[in-house]
């Protein structure tokens, strides 16, 4: 793969439609858009224009074109765009003749954006709020996605390094020009004021999870005894019939996963296998596959059926006991809602419910730390921030305490991508789509 290649990618969807978007970018846009629509038109200007094979001159289609130069494009480079017929043939044709092209290639995923972090157009953290914002399905998250694309989190890693440096400034004069490199009083109160500073609001950014939560979805695990209508309450909530339902005990035996929107927050249903003590091989590798499950679980839902044994719940963070299969008027339980699946009785109430716990999870929406990267570079920084604080207070070795504080600067610019993080750019961007 060359930096310096010219790359072209559909960035629209696959498959046929009405019309279908072409992004070029590199150094021989121009010369591209010459060659296929004869003039290049004024900058950030459409234009309709027939599109040729540059080899046979052949019309391929009529297109509307962009030309958008660099530096102020996407990416930072020369930059052009081709809107032409979404049918099947056409984008072939026209992706035939781009290939053909000297030093133009296809794109790789996530290419495009690529270049724009490497040519300085956006940060770490605004790259991964675009993921997020493709990758959005519900409102809470396409609201977070667009705070981290706005540079929410990397402003905020900025301040903090920013500061971190300046106490480093201070170190590092106080080694030049003391002898014994002992920091003068005044110089270490300073440098203790402004670390607590950093320190107290990277704490607070790492104590608020629900950044996390809400890119990643709440998971609620329903778990119960055989029959207890567990896939009944699945294909309810989920309005389809996504697990199989039969009044066979041990229905169930692999784990089913929906993702649903509730009040604009993302919360993943989970159907398992029934608990109980099996024979059967296979279900008791689902029924293990369900405790695994109910234990990692943001919130368990433990249903309960009128018939049968009451039996005792798996471990879990959070749960409510729900009483199923009310139509069947065999009320005897002691549990927070009750509903009938099959009927629709008590479903309302416990989607409210759901709502209200998802809600209290996630709060109010406004982390600034939304992935396990993030939160792991600042505990890093948090980390030597307090060994360089302890150090300064009983007056350890100057040069140490100024090397934790580096340790510090170099974390929080991880945050941002300031700093060398090839291992993590192969693996983001190739999680983007191929035109993005
Ligand atoms: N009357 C009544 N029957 C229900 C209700 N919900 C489920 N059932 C019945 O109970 C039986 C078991 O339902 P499932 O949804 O398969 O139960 P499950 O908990 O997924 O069972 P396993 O997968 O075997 O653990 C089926 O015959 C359902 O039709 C309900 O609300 N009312
Ligand atoms: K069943
Ligand atoms: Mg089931």
């Amino acid at each position: 793969m060359r930096s310096d290649d010219t790359i072209f990618a559909i960035a629209s969807g696959h498959g046929r439609a009405a019309v279908c978007l072409i992004r070029i970018s590199g150094p021989e846009s121009r010369t591209i858009l010459e060659s296929m629509a004869g003039r290049v038109p004024e900058p950030r200007r459409a234009v309709v224009r027939t599109l040729k094979d540059p080899m046979t001159g052949e019309p391929l289609d009529q297109a509307l074109v962009l030309w958008m130069p660099g530096p102020g494009s996407f990416t930072g480079e020369d930059q052009a765009e081709l809107q032409i017929h979404g049918g099947l043939a056409t984008r072939a044709a026209v992706l035939r003749a781009l290939g053909s092209l000297e030093n133009c290639r296809a794109a790789e995923a996530g290419e495009f954006t690529r270049r724009a972090f490497l040519n300085g157009r956006m940060d770490l953290a605004q790259v991964e709020g675009l993921a997020d914002i493709i990758d959005a399905e519900t409102e809470a998250q396409r609201r977070q996605a667009m705070r981290q694309l706005g540079g929410r989190l990397g402003n905020a890693a900025e301040g903090w390094r920013e500061s971190v440096l300046q106490v480093l400034a201070l170190l590092e004069a106080s080694l030049d020009f003391s002898d014994e490199g002992d920091v003068p009083e005044d110089l270490e109160a300073e440098s203790l004021q402004m670390i607590d500073q950093v320190r107290g609001e990277i704490g607070q950014a790492m104590a608020n999870r629900s950044g996390e939560r809400l890119r990643e979805g709440l998971t609620v695990v329903l778990a119960g005894p055989p029959n207890a209508g567990k896939s009944t309450l699945l294909n309810a909530l989920a309005r389809r019939d996504v697990a199989i339902v039969s009044p066979i005990a041990g229905t169930t035996r692999d784990v089913i996963e929906v993702h649903c929107d509730l009040g604009g927050l993302p919360v993943i249903i989970v159907d398992t296998a029934g608990l109980r003590e099996s024979a059967d091989a296979i279900e008791q590798e689902g029924v293990s596959r369900a405790r695994a499950r109910a234990e990692n679980a943001d919130l368990v839902l433990w249903l309960v059926p009128p018939e049968g044994e009451e039996s005792a719940p798996p471990p879990a963070r959070r749960l409510l006991r729900v009483g199923t299969k009310s139509d069947l008027d065999r009320t005897s339980w002691d549990c927070d809602l009750t509903i009938a699946a099959a009927t629709g009785e008590g479903l309302p109430e416990l989607i409210a419910r759901l709502e209200e716990e998802a809600a209290a999870l996630i709060g109010q929406g406004d982390a600034i730390v939304t992935r396990e990267r993030h939160r792991r570079a600042l505990e890093r920084a948090h980390g030597a921030l307090d060994r360089s604080r302890a150090m300064l207070v009983s007056h350890g070795p100057l040069e140490l305490a100024a090397e934790e504080v580096r340790m510090a600067a170099r974390s929080i610019g991880e945050i941002t991508g300031r700093v060398d993080v090839e291992d993590v750019l192969d693996r983001l961007f190739s999680s983007f789509c191929i035109g993005k």
